[in-house]
């Protein structure tokens, strides 16, 4: 029980929400209260934005009701819900790179102060919180921790009763997780509840007095997280026992991906060039690169699916220089390539399933004859991809934007792993993904590898990549340490790969 509980701030109850061939909510009920931080869990798809964005009056729920602090509560836009005291946190931010922190914070608000007064308030509020931001600084140069904390500043200079978050930590370096933490210790302290939803359950455990759990739309359990183990609550999500991947260990073949000194200007705005980069990958290996957010991983990946063109020499597919190739050429070579960013980069958010399965599909799957697409073998394929992955979605015609951010992943990552590449590169192949589905495709994976395709994981989960990974490198502004075999490297030399060309050096030392 939480001690420092209060009354009944929230009370949802008997609420359903449904989406064509979807109940995305079904008579759910639970109450928060003031002071509470709530954790609400659940697999891909098992309700957990829908709900939330019911409370932050984005969409309306088809039946049963709110209750805010005793009274009836059915908010019908979000500046109804923020003017009686709710703030939300995106998962994805919304911010205007070219503007500065207090001109973007201003934005967001109904009615701005002066400018010089909105910087004095923001300064106050990220020193009484301990979230260090500087209010003149252009938000293109923030790294995602510092553009987060803009979103959290807009929402606390509300004096918000509630603040949901949704998956805070997924862009955050461990360091910036503790002092997220203690801004958020410190508003419970002072009796705002927070709704926290997050796919990391030892976070959930240490931060969380109350959690309720979706599986489905519906509320199948409620407990205190901190009385259960992390496999505990993941198999509660579920309802079924969990297995941990498992390595086949298969012989290393010959170098299937070669990179020689790449260097290349970002065509990102803001963004991080890469510098010199070689490493070998060979068949039936996965190597890791870890690192956080914005040290060259979007630009190495555009590098490697062709989107970006250097010299033919610079990137070799089984000794075939193919710098120069664009990414339907390299999928030719055997290359298949899933960016981070799903919406918008690797799928097309208004296309059906079966439209996005073709995107990528057309080459390695043979979808396209004489000029004409094969729509049947297409959407058979669509078809396998949402079997082989797990996808819940009502069916191939569904556009990728109603699916659930875990559940579009699953389906991007399945399109690529099941065009039988010999060489694949994945940014982030977890992210935003559950405990069971990220499992599942780490073991697709791991598969693939066993199969003697090469394979680059680009992850800030290090658990991540210790588990799958044979080789380990690290990027740091836009250089790459040269790899090296998982076994046997300790945390604190990852830790000084991480850190960055000089750690590397101290790393390398009795390497
Ligand atoms: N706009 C929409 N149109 C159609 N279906 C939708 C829409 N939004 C959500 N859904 C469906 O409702 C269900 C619940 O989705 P929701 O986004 O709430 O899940 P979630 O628990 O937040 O998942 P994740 O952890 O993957 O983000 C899913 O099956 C999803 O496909």
């Amino acid at each position: 029980m939480n001690a420092n509980a209060g009354a009944e701030l929230l009370r949802i109850d008997g609420v359903t929400k449904a989406y064509p061939g979807v109940i995305a909510n079904s008579d759910v009920s639970f109450s928060i209260r003031e002071g509470e931080v709530h954790a609400l869990l659940g697999e891909n798809g098992a309700g957990k934005s829908t709900l939330v964005k019911m409370i932050y009056g984005l969409i309306k729920p088809d039946s049963g009701h709110m209750v805010w602090r005793g009274e009836a509560y059915a908010p019908a836009k979000p500046s109804m819900a923020r003017t009686a005291g709710v703030a939300m946190v995106f998962q994805h931010f919304s911010l205007f790179e070219a503007l500065d922190v207090a001109e973007n914070v201003a934005l967001g608000m109904e009615n701005p102060p002066p400018m010089r007064e909105l910087a004095a308030r923001i300064r106050a509020v990220s020193e009484e919180y301990g979230l260090p931001l500087d209010p003149g600084r252009m938000v293109g140069d923030l790294s995602a921790g510092e553009r987060q904390r803009v979103e959290i500043i807009r929402c606390l200079l509300q004096s918000p009763k509630l603040l949901i978050m949704d998956e805070p930590t997924s862009v955050l370096t461990p360091q910036e997780v503790e002092i997220l933490f203690e801004t958020l210790r410190k508003l419970k302290a002072e009796g705002t509840s927070i709704l926290y939803i997050s796919h990391k359950l030892e976070e959930i455990r240490s931060l969380c007095d109350e959690a309720t759990i979706l599986r489905r739309g519906k509320v199948v359990a409620t407990c205190t997280p901190r009385e259960k183990t992390a496999r505990e609550l993941a198999e509660m999500m579920v309802g079924a026992t969990l297995t941990p991947p498992e390595r086949r260990a298969g012989e290393k073949g010959e170098v299937a991906l070669g990179v020689s000194d790449l260097s290349l200007a970002s065509p990102i705005p803001f963004g991080t060039s890469l510098k010199g980069i070689s490493f070998a990958v060979s068949k039936g290996e996965v190597l890791g690169i870890a690192g956080v957010a914005g040290n060259g991983q979007d630009e190495l990946l555009l590098a490697l699916s062709g989107e970006i063109t250097t010299e033919p020499d610079r990137i070799r597919i089984h000794s075939h220089p193919v710098g120069d190739l664009g990414p339907v050429e390299r999928r030719k070579a055997g290359l298949v390539a899933a960016p981070e960013e799903r919406l918008g980069h690797a799928a097309a958010p208004n296309m059906s399933l079966t439209e996005n399965a073709l995107l990528s599909g057309a080459v390695r799957k043979g979808l396209t004859r004489n000029g004409f697409i094969d729509w049947a073998g297409t959407e058979s394929f669509a078809r396998a991809i949402i079997e082989g992955f797990d996808v819940r979605t009502p069916g191939t015609h569904v556009a990728a934007r109603a699916l659930s951010g875990g559940n579009l992943q699953k389906f991007v990552i399945g399109r690529e792993l099941m065009q039988d590449p010999e060489v694949i590169v994945i940014n982030q192949p977890t992210w935003g993904v559950d405990a069971a589905a990220a499992a599942s495709i780490r073991q697709a994976i791991l598969d693939r590898a066993a199969a003697g395709a090469a394979v680059v994981v680009i992850s800030q989960d290090l658990d991540e990549l210790l588990e799958i990974a044979d080789t380990f490198a690290a990027l740091n502004e836009g250089r790459m340490t040269r790899p090296r075999p998982v076994e046997g490297l300790s945390i604190e030399e990852i830790g000084l790969m991480m850190g960055g060309a000089h750690g590397m050096e101290v790393a390398h030392h009795g390497a």
